[in-house]
């Protein structure tokens, strides 16, 4: 017998890797933060004598989900400003507030609003893209929760920096004092090509290379993006970006509702990553990403949620199941972007996004424990033939019952174990009170 720390052992397992695999009645053995086995509940009983075991008898067990693209402050923001096209939405109202109240305290705020939403829906990583991202890793220490921090790149002076050259040498202090964290990973996060200038991208594209940190940043989000820059510049956006020594490995980009067959294929060529926002896109009425094609072209698609401002939540698995049915909406094939191919997108997929494939995405042995129970025994889950589409179909978040990182139980039972969900609620509502101010102002 071999001694561990836990045991669990659900109805099923769907570990995403392999593709398509439903294990039932097997047990999944975790040891020092990591997945020791896979195997039949009834050998892993005889083979492990275990701390704990965790009997999940109605619940199916999945990697956590992994949010690619959002801005976890901005749950602060929800609701703000709604039915609104891009830029209107933008430079008439997000940026005004944020303008007035973006500070350290109301990141710390907004953070664990939404680092707190994200746990109760199943999500245990996520990519943010915010500004004081000190307080984004303050918050995120103290829940225990994985992320990759970007830090923001803009031109323009905000409550964060003034200009490029004072937001990239920020950048590089918040990355150089924290890199280390076992959870926790950096990013360059510029806005978006039409926020900044190319003497700024160039010194990112050196500096992501120089110290091996990926870039996240926006690109073709709207038509109207492609169409000025064409319009000012005589040149696309992407294309800039590629000019410029951005594309790689090592770039999310995020959006990209307007590709060309050329662009598709250097998304290929460079291996680029897409964080497809379906609910964001379709929110502020921003266009489609051509999701299947992308796919076909072999580009790794992971989904994010976008902000709670232009969302309005963070569930991934909702956001899952847009994309899902968008993508069939938009090609016209009702068998494009099936159910697994979704979760996948969302588990596996964007742990390759976030250069983070060999630690988190799939339930593997050596691979960090980074799961998810959702119970599949209420009213809306029966009968079940398949357990995958059951999932991303027919599952609401409310149906996560507990949510693991690196071997550590951060929801369980429904109940937060690392953050204080009253306490965020109240600090939210003062945050309220202080914006509507703020609006009357
Ligand atoms: C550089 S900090 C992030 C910056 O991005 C703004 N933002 C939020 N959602 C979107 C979006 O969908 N497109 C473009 N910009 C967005 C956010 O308000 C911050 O200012
Ligand atoms: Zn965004």
């Amino acid at each position: 017998m071999q001694d561990v720390d836990l045991l669990i052992v659900p109805r099923w397992i769907v570990p995403v890797e392999p593709h398509l695999t439903v294990h039932e009645d097997h047990a999944l053995v975790v040891d020092g933060g990591r997945i020791v086995d896979l195997l039949p509940a009834d050998f892993a009983r005889q083979a492990y004598r275990a701390r704990e075991t965790l009997e999940l008898p109605n619940q199916v067990v999945l990697p956590g989900l992994v949010n690619t693209h959002t801005h976890a402050a901005m749950t602060l923001l929800r609701g703000l400003a709604d039915d609104l096209p891009l830029m209107n939405w933008l430079q008439d109202h997000i940026w005004p507030a944020e303008g007035r109240h973006a500070s350290a305290a109301f990141c710390r705020a907004g953070v664990a609003l939404a680092a707190a939403e994200m746990l109760k829906g199943g999500i245990t990583c996520f990519a943010d893209q915010y500004f004081f991202p000190e307080s984004t890793v303050e918050v995120l220490r103290e829940a225990s929760m994985r992320a990759l921090v970007g830090v923001p790149v803009l031109e323009f002076p905000t409550p964060w920096a003034q200009n490029a050259q004072g937001y990239i040498s920020r950048a590089v202090d918040v990355i150089e004092a924290n890199r280390t964290h076992p959870l926790l990973g950096f990013a360059f996060a510029p806005h978006a090509p039409y926020t900044v200038g190319d003497p700024a991208l160039e010194r990112i594209a050196m500096l992501s290379h120089e110290m091996d940190v990926p870039i996240h940043m926006h690109v073709h989000e709207t038509a109207f993006e492609v169409e000025d820059a064409v319009a000012q510049h005589g040149e696309r956006p992407f294309a800039r970006l590629k000019r410029l020594g951005l594309l790689s490995r090592e770039f999310m980009a995020v959006h990209m509702t307007q590709l060309n067959d050329q662009e598709i294929e250097d998304c290929a060529t460079f291996g680029v990553s897409i964080a497809h926002c379906p609910e964001s896109n379709l929110k502020l009425a921003s266009g489609f990403c051509p999701v299947s094609k992308l796919l076909d072209a072999g580009v790794n698609v992971s989904i994010g949620t976008d902000g709670a401002a232009s969302n309005n939540d963070l569930d991934l698995i909702g956001e899952m199941r847009t994309a899902a049915l968008l993508a069939k909406g938009v090609s016209g094939n009702a068998a494009a972007f099936p159910a697994a191919q979704a979760l996948r997108a969302a588990t596996l997929g964007g742990a390759r996004a976030l250069g983070l494939e060999e630690r988190i995405g799939s339930l593997e042995r050596g691979k960090a424990a980074d799961f998810i129970a959702i119970d599949m025994d209420q009213i809306d889950s029966v009968p079940m033939y398949d357990l995958i589409s059951q999932t991303v179909y027919a599952t609401g978040r409310d149906r996560v019952t507990h949510s693991y990182v690196a071997g550590r139980a951060l929801m369980r039972g429904r109940e937060l174990q690392t953050l204080d969900e009253s306490a965020i609620k109240a600090e939210a509502r003062q945050w309220q009170q202080r914006i509507i101010k703020g609006l009357q102002a």
